[in-house]
């Protein structure tokens, strides 16, 4: 079955992956695009083929619509999502789920009433080689337990537009799905600290900014925000153990010696460091729609990054430890922080 995909928002995103289901993924199409801007929607839809509609509802109401794929701003991520789930379509909503946690209960709560796992959020570390390795290695426990998780999430520059907030917002809640995640864990408690301020940020924005999270087993992570390093994209994650430790590899590259020295690219963004974790997350959900499988991470994994996010902002703002105030998970999103 060719799983046939409506893409709402034709932005920096939303392209890639119309890219992306278009040359990339097996059993995929896209058909309909709708954008704010609708003669960016007419520029991306040409390139898959698909036809353009007026508004993200009409096409979450197309016939020929089996699936849907939220790119749009953050804050209009919710209306659609919901959408989609009254329509009964399964859903791939780029992070975040919503930018409000009582939006991301909705949504669970929307989800439950339709009674099947329908919704999936963009968390494309979980489809990276590297923390899927690092993954089998702790679930195998051969570090033993965990204790300690050192990470560092480095970005070259930011723009104007990006503020204090947005390190974790935007930024560090990639490493909180992922840690949920390798860690099978639940982050209960964060503290931020701001090291003197990088010349290269611009005058409001606290950066880099030190995250401190305790789980609920009393594992410690430590995460530096970075998000004007210059160099690079940089992505760290090291896991300390009882008896070892795990460390993500750095992508691959090829080692160039001359004129006395050893080099090694780094990546210049996201996209680089990720592409094949995005490509390998797409292929995965176009296979779990088509056989109408539960897909990757879900409305609940959503609802915690928001939870846990908005707790980090206000540790950032007020200096103190704060206590995350996750509600309990419904049995239907039982299995860990899967
Ligand atoms: N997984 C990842 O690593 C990344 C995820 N993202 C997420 O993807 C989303 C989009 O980000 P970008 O592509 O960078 O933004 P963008 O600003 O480049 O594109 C967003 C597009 O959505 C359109 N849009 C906004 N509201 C709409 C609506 N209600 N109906 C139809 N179109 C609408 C805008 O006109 C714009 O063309 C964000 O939620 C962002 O957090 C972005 C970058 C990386
Ligand atoms: O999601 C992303 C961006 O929105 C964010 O701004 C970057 O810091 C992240 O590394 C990238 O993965």
């Amino acid at each position: 079955m060719t799983v046939r995909v409506g893409v709402i928002g034709a932005g920096m995103i939303g392209r890639d992956h119309v890219r992306r289901l278009t040359d990339v993924v097996t059993g995929a199409e896209v058909v309909a695009v709708t954008d704010l801007d609708a003669a960016r929607a007419g520029e991306v839809a040409a390139t898959a083929g698909a036809r353009v509609v007026p508004t993200a509802a009409d096409l979450i109401g197309q016939s020929d619509v089996d699936a849907v794929l939220v790119a749009s701003w953050g804050p209009t991520h919710a209306e659609h999502v919901l959408a989609a789930v009254a329509a009964g379509k399964p859903v791939f909503c780029e992070k975040p789920l919503a930018t409000d946690a009582e939006d991301c209960l909705r949504i669970v709560e929307a989800e439950i009433a339709a009674g099947r796992r329908l919704v999936q959020v963009g968390f494309m570390r979980r489809y990276d080689s590297g923390y899927r390795e690092l993954k089998k290695i702790l679930d195998a426990g051969e570090i033993g337990a965990p204790l300690m998780v050192h990470c560092a999430h480095r970005n070259a520059s930011v723009p104007e537009s990006y503020h204090s907030g947005m390190a974790a917002q935007d930024t560090a809640v990639h490493e909180i799905d992922v840690l949920r995640w390798l860690l099978d864990d639940e982050i209960v408690g964060v503290q931020v600290l701001t090291p003197r301020r990088t010349r290269h940020a611009h005058a409001a924005l606290r950066d880099p900014q030190i995250m401190l999270f305790e789980t609920a087993s009393g594992i410690r992570i430590d995460l530096e925000v970075f998000v004007n390093c210059r160099y690079g994209y940089d992505i760290q994650c090291e896991a300390v153990g009882e008896k070892g430790l795990a460390r993500l590899p750095e992508p691959a590259r090829a080692a160039v010696r001359t004129a006395g020295v050893t080099r090694t690219g780094v990546p210049q963004d996201w996209r680089e460091r990720f592409v094949t974790a995005f490509d390998v997350e797409f292929q995965e959900w176009v296979d779990a729609v088509a056989v109408g499988e539960p897909p990757g991470p879900s409305a609940w994994d959503g609802y915690a990054a928001t939870v846990i996010t908005d707790a980090t902002v206000e540790a950032l703002e007020s200096g103190r430890i704060v206590s995350v105030g996750m509600k309990d998970r419904p049995a239907f999103y039982a299995g860990g922080a899967r």
